[in-house]
Parts: structure tokens; sequence; C-alpha cells
């Protein structure tokens, strides 16, 4: 089964998901990386360069043309399923599973680490966390669209495979 992980920026894709993969002995796939690899520099100088619309583009691109092994844990961007039909896609081609936190815990864990975030450029304290609350309120529309949705607040592998064996997910 391909596992797309969906959610908020800080919602642990990309850190839960390598261990997680590392649990299951799945390669792990983190979109961002791979978005990188293929503008050959990073999101954060593509957004100052070329500006958001055009990441999308590229987001979009890259999510549908990758190669994926039939089973993988793929992390991937924080605003993913929100452009184009990437959720759609994604739900067609795989399990999407929502990691879901509160802006609270969100920003206790995005607060040291907004530089290399261009969407949360120059956001601090309590602005930091008055913008994770509305960016989240418009993008629970698509997270909650993902067919699991697991919490994200002291999640560890251990429970998320255990989560996946239950329901049948590994197959
Ligand atoms: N389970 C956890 N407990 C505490 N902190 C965590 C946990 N998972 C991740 N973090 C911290 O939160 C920060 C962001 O996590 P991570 O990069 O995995 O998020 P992400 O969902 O991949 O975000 P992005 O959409 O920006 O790529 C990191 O500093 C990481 O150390
Ligand atoms: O939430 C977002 O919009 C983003 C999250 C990151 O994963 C990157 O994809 C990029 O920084 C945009
Ligand atoms: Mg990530």
């Amino acid at each position: 089964m391909r596992i797309f992980l969906i959610g908020f920026m800080g919602s642990g894709k990309t850190t839960l998901g390598r261990r997680l993969a590392t649990k299951l002995a799945y390669p792990f796939i983190d979109m961002d990386k791979e978005i990188e690899s293929h503008i050959n520099m990073s999101i954060a100088e593509y957004f100052k360069e070329y500006g958001e619309e055009a990441f999308r583009k590229i987001e979009n691109e890259v999510l549908k043309t990758s190669t994926y092994p039939e089973s993988a844990i793929i992390a991937t961007g924080g605003g993913a399923p929100c452009f184009y039909d990437n959720l759609d896609w994604m739900n067609k081609n795989g399990l999407t599973v929502y990691l879901s936190l509160s802006p609270k815990a969100l920003a206790k864990r995005l607060v040291n680490a907004t530089d290399e975030r261009p969407v949360l450029k120059n956001l601090k304290g309590d602005e930091l966390e008055c913008f994770i609350t509305e960016k989240l309120k418009l993008r629970e529309a698509f997270y909650t669209q993902a067919k699991l949705t697991i919490k994200g607040a002291d999640q560890t592998p251990e429970r998320f495979s255990a989560i996946l064996k239950e329901g049948n997910y590994l197959k």
C-alpha cells in the first residue's frame, strides 16, 4: 500500500513518516525533497524567486509524475492536498492519512523552524499561532477528506503501525 501522509507544517509527516517507514521496512519518500531535486534549489529559494503559484504547479506535476514503489510511506508538502486535484489523486492512488494537531501544538513545534518554511516567513509568537489557527481552518476542509485521521501529538511509529495493521491497511 502507498500511504500518503498529509497535514499542516510541523505535523510530523517527515519525522514520524520516516520512522514509520523504518519500522515497517517500507521505502520513504518526501515529496518536498523530490521537488527540491526537480527544481535544483530549496523550496524557500524557489518561493522567493518564482512565487507560490509556480511552486504549486511544480508540486502538482511532481506528485503525479513520480514513480512510487508498490508499498511506500510518502510525506507530502503541507499545502499539497489543498491545490489542484492533488487530494483526489492521492485518494485514488493510495491511502491518505491526516496527522492532526491543534494550532497551539503546531505553533510550539514550528516556532524555531519558520526560516525554511516560506509560508510562515517572518511570523513570530502570537502572530504565528493566529496565522496557524486561520490557515488550519481553511486547510482542514481538505485534510479531513483523508481516509484516515490519526492524532499527531505524542504519536509513535509503534502505535501508528498498529493502527494500520488493525485497519488491515498494510496490503
Ligand atoms: N512527535 C513529535 N514530537 C515532537 N516534535 C516533533 C514530533 N514530530 C516532529 N516534531 C518536530 O516538529 C518539527 C516539524 O516536523 P516535520 O518536519 O516532521 O513536519 P512536517 O509535517 O514534515 O512539516 P512540513 O509540511 O513543513 O514538511 C520538527 O522540528 C520536528 O522535530
Ligand atoms: O504548508 C505549505 O504550504 C508548505 C509546506 C511545506 O511542506 C512545503 O511544501 C512548502 O514550504 C509549503
Ligand atoms: Mg516535511
